[in-house]
């Protein structure tokens, strides 16, 4: 029934056989979580018949919508939530039994960032990358080599002594994954860790998760209600609803054959791209800067493309185009190629923005094209 053998979902429930699967990472065996009532709130149930596993080494998004009990699912990982039936099993060791000092030892293996950075603001980035060690008893020397270390990896060596008030949302998030990964960690859990940033440095963002994923080898699991963040940098999606899982396997897969209406609706979004192209995207100038603008409206897009083209006297490509009708509106995305100029500048991309603007056609700049 899924794509994907690491990935056994239930609807209904089917119990995996977990000799087959010496590689899964994270292992939810009939999880369900209810939230028991509280001064007069009644119980809730997030979580029902959870039954898969994620790969380890994976890069895997968890998306639902809110409520949909992805943060439940996330904190069952690392062992802030109890389940109320089943196990959690990490690296074959059942998280959800710990307690006390063996919970916080697991708990190292396990790193976090969050949408909002978690950051203390009374210390530097330095300082808050080293409190995790600081905690874990290292010695100061050793904590300020591994601190140099990861700083360097992130991208930020030279932010050491910046506050967090002194740093942009895209280096306080690299800051973040510097003090997650301080323990190094098998897995490192992201909770809406790019929804706060703007479309170029969530891009960077993702880059950089994708690297450590790479290079370091860390289990990703990806929490998110942006079907762009599983595309970027997803291989596997969990597809969450009203605390069950309702649809995973290979991104490609779900993608280009979404079943639930759950995930038809996160298609429908309006910001999805082939994944043909999302691929050929990237952060350094190419031949063409890449940007994704949305129609709206009867004949909408139609001749957007040739008037650009005329009235600037530009060379645009089509890379993709993508029209629906939604209550007898056409609302859509066009997403277009505007060469760089002879030296790689781009004049010619800003142009269009402007020109685009003029008109109040809402346009952004996704990357570049080689
Ligand atoms: N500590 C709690 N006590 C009671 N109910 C809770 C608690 N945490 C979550 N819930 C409830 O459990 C359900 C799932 O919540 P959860 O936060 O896991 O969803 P989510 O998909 O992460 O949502 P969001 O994207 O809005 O953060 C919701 O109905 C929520 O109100």
């Amino acid at each position: 029934m899924n794509a994907h053998p690491s990935l056994v979902i239930g609807e209904p429930v089917e119990i995996q056989d977990t000799a087959a699967q010496p590689d899964a990472m994270v292992r939810f065996e009939n999880i369900s979580k209810i939230y028991p009532a509280y001064r007069g709130k009644p119980g809730v149930s997030a979580l029902q018949g959870i039954e898969f596993a994620i790969a380890r080494g994976s890069i895997t998004g968890v998306i639902g919508r809110s409520g949909a009990g992805k943060s439940s699912l996330v904190r069952l990982i690392n062992g802030l939530e109890k389940p109320s039936t089943g196990r959690v099993v990490v690296d074959n060791r059942d998280i959800s039994a710990l307690t006390g000092r063996e919970l916080r030892l697991a708990q190292r293996s396990i790193g976090m960032i969050f949408q909002h950075f978690n950051l203390l603001s009374s210390r530097t980035a330095a300082d808050n990358i080293a409190l995790p060690l600081e905690i874990a008893g290292w010695s100061k020397a050793d904590i300020k080599a591994r601190v140099t270390e990861l700083l360097a990896l992130v991208g930020i060596a030279d932010k050491h002594d910046r506050y967090p008030s002194e740093l942009s949302g895209g280096q306080k998030q690299r800051v973040g994954i510097a003090r997650a990964l301080a323990t190094r960690p098998d897995v490192l859990l992201s909770d809406e860790a790019t929804s706060a940033l703007d479309p170029q440095t969530t891009r960077a963002i993702l880059d950089l998760l994708a690297n450590i994923n790479r290079e370091l080898g860390v289990t990703i699991v990806l929490i998110t209600h942006e079907m762009s963040v599983v595309r970027q940098l997803a291989k596997e999606v969990v597809v969450l609803d009203a605390g069950r899982v309702v649809e995973n396997g290979h991104v490609a897969d779900i993608f280009t054959h979404p079943k639930h209406p759950i995930t038809q609706s996160f298609l429908a979004d309006g910001d999805s791209l082939p994944v043909s192209l999302v691929s050929r995207i990237v952060r350094e100038p190419g031949s063409h800067a890449v940007i994704r603008v949305q129609v709206r409206g009867a004949g909408a897009g139609d001749t957007l493309v040739a008037r650009l083209a005329r009235e600037l006297g530009l060379d645009v490509s089509l890379l993709s185009a993508r029209i629906d009708e939604i209550g007898g509106q056409h609302v859509g995305s066009l997403v277009l190629g505007i060469p760089l100029d002879d030296s790689g500048g781009e004049g010619a991309a800003t142009r269009a923005l402007a020109w685009l603007s003029q008109y109040q056609i809402s346009a952004e700049r996704l990357g570049y094209v080689a």
